[in-house]
């Protein structure tokens, strides 16, 4: 039925919420009524036990995360408990249950506690996890072309396009899963080639984008080389059959005040393009 839907995912906070009205109940009918007490603290209390409540129904949004829902709801049971013996002992000056109610209270603010902090814990590593996943590249772990768009400053700086050479005959010869696996490995081998200063992106496909920081042209084009020659050198062994790549690359250095990156991008792509004419496994500048 419907209108028990809410009870039936909640049966716990019910079983709470009945348990604390059969007291409260007991407590105000055994002993006499008398409302010596202000009227607008007999309403503060009131606030803090519906606040807890509200808290107990709330945390049932923490349900999937496991010991961190059992303690947001041990913790506010016991403060919504201890808050409303407050409350019937405010109306009928109950004393002997100050003890109990403080004790009640003390413990769940304490569970709460606990269980917010390891529920602010858990979301600041959700949140961590999620910038990780929209900033890289899911097969290769490379920065991914989102993170160039947000990270690049527009001033000066060396950029290189690369791609891999005849890669589509690796797809077609050994299949899809060793283009994937070429990826991965030239990914890993570039990251230990660049410097902290630099960086380099997924472009796309088979192509990566470098980005050379606080290097002149020339220096940036013999350390291209050498990635050239390594890769040249490397082999790619996938499932005992050995792989050998080369890459080609256009290499582009145009300063802010005459197009910047767009620009430098686009120059990169061309010069690139002219190494995959010249032959491929090369470096060519942007003219
Ligand atoms: N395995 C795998 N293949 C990809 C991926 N992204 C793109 N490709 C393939 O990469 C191939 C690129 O082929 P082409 O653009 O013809 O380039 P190429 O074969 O490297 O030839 P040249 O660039 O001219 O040397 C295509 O077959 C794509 O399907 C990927 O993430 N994994």
């Amino acid at each position: 039925m419907p209108h028990f839907r809410w009870l039936k995912d909640h049966p716990i906070q019910f079983a709470v919420v009945l348990l604390s009205l059969v007291m409260a109940i007991f407590v105000l009918n055994y002993y006499e009524w008398r409302t010596t007490r202000q009227y607008d603290e007999l309403t503060l209390e009131f606030l803090m036990v519906c606040f807890w409540l509200f808290l107990m129904f709330a945390c049932s949004l923490a349900s999937h995360l496991g010991n961190i829902y059992t303690l947001l709801l041990v913790g506010t049971s016991l403060s919504f408990i201890g808050s409303l013996l407050d409350w019937c002992d405010e109306l009928v000056l109950f004393t002997s249950l100050n003890t109990v109610e403080d004790i009640t209270q003390s413990t769940g603010l304490i569970v709460a506690g606990l269980g917010l902090w390891r529920l602010l814990k858990y979301l600041h590593h959700q949140q961590q996890h999620l910038k990780k996943l929209a900033a890289t590249d899911p097969l290769t772990g490379a920065l991914n072309r989102r993170s160039f768009n947000r990270t690049i400053d527009g001033s000066r700086g060396v950029f290189a396009l690369v791609d891999v050479d005849h890669f589509k005959s690796i797809n077609d010869s050994l299949g899809h899963d060793a283009g994937d696996y070429v990826l991965v490995e030239l990914s890993k081998l570039i990251a230990t080639q660049i410097r902290t200063d630099d960086q380099f992106f997924r472009w796309g496909g088979e192509e990566f984008l470098l980005e050379f920081n606080g290097t002149g042209v020339d220096e940036a084009y013999k350390r291209m080389d050498s990635l050239r020659a390594l890769v040249a050198q490397s082999d790619f062994s996938f499932n005992g059959r050995s792989i050998h790549l080369t890459i080609s690359a256009g290499l582009a250095d145009i300063p802010r005040e005459q197009g910047g990156i767009e620009r430098a991008i686009k120059a990169a792509d061309e010069a690139l393009y002219r190494a995959k004419e010249a032959g491929r496994n090369r470096i060519e500048m942007a003219a």
